[in-house]
């Protein structure tokens, strides 16, 4: 058997603070192959963004204090920073929510991508000039061809026009188009893996469903592995082929988009999906959920959801809480679990989110097998 694109196993990322250890992952599965979006998604402070950040040890990412995460097999968990770097310029790339944080606004959108395709064609000897600060495209045919790769990527990304855009500043375009380049600039280095957090949250809906779809183009051209992190259900629902829920630092249900989504399992994925602005009818006001999300502080022990839960018993609160299978490849951690009362009205509803979002809902399991899996295999496929 290959090695997924992408394994983290029961990773623990936590955050030193004047108040205590912050356990912001805590205990993390998730499996990522070549050519599959896999989303995670969760309430503000489940723990998505870490997770990310934690792959390429970026933007104040915390100390891993236990687990392992592999790309094609390579442990990166102890990875130096020189290697971390390499992966960052080709294997793996980033995009965040806001584009100012990739883009400079002193060059031209062209010349940010060029560099990002130079920077990954740089060979040895050019490293060597780079480092005696030799200046960039020295060589006329160099920028040349960096420059039609930036046009090209641009235009891939839906970027109109873009031999004419490419000479254009950050400040001179839409959010969309200024994402568009990021993204541009993210697949400039033919990675394997684009790690997407948020993406696509603040743009309006049609410029959203754009790049989404898009995404999944790139998905089946590339074979690109994508990790997307969302808050919104319906942006899972669009674009992913797996979805990882998460709350308080932890899987709580993992699958198929279209079983998670169509018959949820956990308690939390319920809540999440009765709340999804997307899941309610016109006339119905939005609900939050209840209650408040667990404090990372100093870690828990039982379910993170406990507290918040209608089927909570006292086994929620102690010890490890099961992973039970519930179908194939669909896992749910959750003492309670398959639950039995109001899923049809859940399924009705969340039906219709997924044919809003033009997926192909399966046919809904019939049988749960609840067998124990092992409880580090939360998120695996
Ligand atoms: N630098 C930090 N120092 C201390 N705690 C942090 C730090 N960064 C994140 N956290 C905490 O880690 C937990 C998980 O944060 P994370 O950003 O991963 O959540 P999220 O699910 O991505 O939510 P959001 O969408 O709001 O970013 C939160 O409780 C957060 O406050």
């Amino acid at each position: 058997m290959t090695d997924p694109l992408l394994r983290i196993e029961d990773l623990h990322t936590q955050f030193g603070t004047d108040s205590g250890t912050v356990h912001a992952v805590d205990g993390v599965s998730l499996t990522v192959e070549r050519g599959e979006i896999v989303g995670i998604v969760g309430e503000s402070g489940s723990g998505k963004s870490v997770t990310a950040r934690s792959i390429l040890r970026v933007e104040d990412p915390g100390r891993i204090a236990a687990g392992t995460i592999a790309l094609d097999g390579v442990d990166l968990t102890d990875a130096t920073d020189s290697t971390l770097r390499r992966i960052r310029g080709d294997s793996v790339s980033m995009v965040f929510q806001d584009p100012a944080e990739t883009l400079n606004p002193v060059f031209s959108v062209g010349e940010q991508v060029a560099e990002a395709v130079r920077i990954h064609d740089t060979d040895g000897s050019q490293r060597l000039l780079d480092y005696l600060n030799v200046p960039l495209f020295r060589n006329r045919s160099a920028w040349t061809d960096a420059h039609e790769r930036a046009v090209e990527l641009m235009d891939q990304l839906d970027i109109p026009n873009p031999e004419h855009r490419s000479s254009g500043y950050p400040h001179e375009f839409s959010g969309g188009i200024r994402q568009r380049a990021v993204l541009a600039i993210a697949l400039a280095s033919d990675p394997d893996l684009l790690v997407a957090d948020e993406p696509t949250t603040a743009l309006d809906t049609t410029t959203q469903a754009e790049i989404l779809d898009r995404l999944r183009t790139l998905r089946d051209e590339r074979e690109l592995g994508i990790l997307l992190i969302s808050h919104d259900i319906g942006v899972i629902a669009q674009t992913c082929d797996r979805v990882i829920v998460m709350y308080g630092g932890k899987v709580m249900e993992s699958g198929p988009v279209t079983d998670v989504l169509t018959t949820p399992e956990h308690p939390y994925t319920r809540a999440l999906l009765a709340c999804s602005t997307r899941n309610v009818d016109a006339d119905e006001r939005v609900t939050a959920l209840e209650g408040r999300p667990p404090d990372p502080l100093g870690g828990h022990d039982g379910c993170p959801f406990a507290e918040r839960c209608d089927h909570v018993t006292p086994a929620c609160h102690n010890g490890d809480v099961p992973t039970i299978e519930c179908g194939e490849n669909h896992r749910v951690v959750c003492s309670e679990a398959p639950l039995s009362d109001d899923s049809a009205k859940i399924e009705r509803k969340t039906e219709t989110t997924m044919s809003a979002a033009e997926t192909q809902p399966s046919e809904p399991h019939t049988e749960v097998n609840r067998e124990k899996v092992a409880p580090n295999d939360e998120g695996t496929r």
